[in-house]
């Protein structure tokens, strides 16, 4: 039975969906915040449910030996170090979509509230002051609110602040005319969003080009008296630069949720009276917990039990319905993949990978992906379908996928080639009604193998007396032969026999058989 942790303050409900799915947890919500502890018991779980408190450096997941998937119960995974994980196989997926409307109303009340200065007001009322004439506050509507990252939450603050009647102008480099169009606002360039907002609301993730994006030269661009609400990520704006704006008056209010450094404590803009902070509470309702609580425990649960893939930052998603459709074709491209890497010697300069039939309507990157593992896995053990393509990009070569839906000879078939300094190397195969692989050409030579655990591959030369010479040198050799497939270019040219064997081949006896007349090469593969 497969094992998860839930590290993070989740809502319980993940725990009985968990168990529902008949997956083990643990439910140790403070344990992500002590990363010596996590460290230490990270190797036992298969998958790992978190929030933002719990860091998933590079540390816990080298010691992560047998974990499989990080669920993130929210949006932001910049707690996770993705590339890391993608190295060692581990799948990443969030909940893209469950505290969004959530974390919008946070952006809308934090701009009301700094509007009308509603937090202040409230401790000097409480404090018997009633300063009637001290808070003087301003109207949104007719405001023009600028959005910085127009994508969920961003499109969702500018629907509730339209329904203020604000007018909503936006700057998102993927934000498409049409969608903006549709969203009922205007599209600018940063520099316009600066000049003319009276509102700047940020909802882009932390990434090298948003880092600082309200920089201190930013910042001198902005509308004097601007008020800025950060509901994303602590990065987005230069703190120091932002103190000292507000200290200035240029700008007249900042509602901070995120904060450069987490959980933040000290931080000077604490001490300004016109900023107004909360701890990082924007996905913290009850609706939008249960949410993302619920979705992380099926994805985790899906993706350990069937295979499922959904919201996968790290690999391309796999739903219910497709992963038994796929299941047989990733085994093959996996067969094709492993029966061409155990051929390879030299380095790899390119695999090229054709995907024709029925198979090539199908979605083929997880076939990709089968297919690189399979080529990388004699010389690398750990690399899988995950990690595969980002280390076939990391040693620079280049994958070549080729889709043709018209059938040919076979209702689908997957061909893969792999280009060494020597040579291309293709081997195709299809799937047959049992769902098992079956080897239809190795090197443009047509046979017919089923893969068996442990094979002989023997390149020779037609030549009358072949066949029998290998078969009885195998019975000298002690080897029982459970089939012999062969195939041949043309009659006297080159041929290859693919011999399924019972037991594994010792290097002397293959050593032997490769001294045997008319062969060319001999290899023991493994399945
Ligand atoms: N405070 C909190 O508790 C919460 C914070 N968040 C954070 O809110 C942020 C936004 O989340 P979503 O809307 O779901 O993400 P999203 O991915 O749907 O939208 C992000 C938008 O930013 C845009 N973008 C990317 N790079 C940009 C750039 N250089 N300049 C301008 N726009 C750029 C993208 O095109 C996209 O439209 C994330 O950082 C997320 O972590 C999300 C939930 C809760
Ligand atoms: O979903 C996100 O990106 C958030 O920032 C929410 O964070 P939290 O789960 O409340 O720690």
């Amino acid at each position: 039975m497969p094992k998860v942790l839930v590290s993070d303050k989740l809502s319980k409900t993940a725990v009985q969906i968990f168990k529902d799915n008949g997956v083990e947890v643990d439910y140790l919500p403070d344990l992500g915040k002590d990363k010596d502890k996590l460290l230490e018991v990270i190797g036992q779980y298969d998958g790992l449910a978190i929030r933002s408190a719990t860091k998933v450096t590079e540390k816990i997941i080298a010691a992560a030996n047998n974990l499989k998937v990080i669920g993130r119960a929210g949006i932001g995974v910049d707690n996770v170090d993705i590339p890391a994980a993608t190295k060692k196989g581990i799948i990443v997926m969030n909940t893209p979509f469950g505290n969004s409307i959530t974390t919008a109303e946070h952006a809308i009340s934090l701009m009301l509230s700094l509007a009308r200065q509603i937090p202040e007001a409230d401790a000097s009322t409480r404090a018997s002051k009633w300063e009637k004439n001290r808070f003087m506050g301003v109207e949104v509507t007719s405001k023009v609110l600028g959005i910085i990252g127009a994508g969920n939450i961003g499109s969702i603050v500018a629907d509730r602040a339209q329904g203020l009647r604000m007018k909503v102008i936006a700057f998102d480099p993927f934000l498409s005319p049409e969608r903006a169009l549709d969203l009922g606002i205007e599209k600018v360039e940063l520099d316009d969003l600066l000049a003319r907002a009276d509102f700047i609301t940020l909802h882009t993730p932390l990434t090298e080009q948003t880092k600082n994006i309200l920089s201190r030269e930013a910042l001198a661009k902005v509308k004097d008296g601007v008020r800025i609400i950060n509901c994303a990520r602590g990065g987005l704006i230069d703190e120091a630069a932002l103190y000292d704006a507000l200290k200035a008056g240029k700008v007249a209010g900042a509602a901070l949720d995120v904060f450069v450094e987490e959980p933040a404590v000290n931080n000077p803009l604490f001490e300004l009276p016109n900023v107004i902070c909360t701890p990082h509470l924007g996905a913290s309702t009850t609706e939008a917990q249960e949410n993302v609580a619920l979705q992380v425990a099926e994805q985790i649960s899906a993706y350990l039990m069937t295979g499922e893939i959904t919201n996968a930052l790290n690999f391309p998603s796999i739903s219910a319905e497709e992963a038994p459709r796929l299941t047989p074709y990733v085994k093959l491209a996996e067969t094709l993949g492993s029966f061409a890497g155990q051929l390879t010697d030299s380095d790899i300069k390119g695999i090229r990978i054709e995907y024709e039939g029925t198979v090539a309507g199908l979605n083929v990157r997880p076939l990709t992906a089968a297919a690189l593992t399979g080529v990388m896995k004699p010389q690398l053990q750990d690399v899988n379908m995950v990690s595969a393509p980002q280390i076939a990009k990391d040693r620079g070569i280049p994958v070549e996928v080729i889709t043709r839906e018209q059938q040919g000879a076979y209702e689908s078939y997957i061909r893969l080639t792999v280009v060494t300094d020597k040579q291309e190397r293709g081997v195709a195969g299809t799937v047959f009604a049992n769902g098992k692989p079956r080897i239809i050409q190795v090197k443009g030579i047509n046979m017919e193998a089923e893969l068996t655990p442990s094979m002989l591959y023997v390149t020779n030369e037609d030549r009358p007396g072949h066949i029998g010479r290998l078969g009885t040198l195998l019975g000298q050799l002690g080897v029982n032969i459970a089939n012999f497939n062969l195939g041949r270019v043309e009659e006297g040219g080159d041929a290859i026999a693919l011999v399924s064997i019972d037991g594994k081949l010792a290097d002397d006896q293959l050593a032997t058989i490769g001294k045997l007349e008319g062969v060319k090469q001999a290899r023991a593969l493994r399945f």
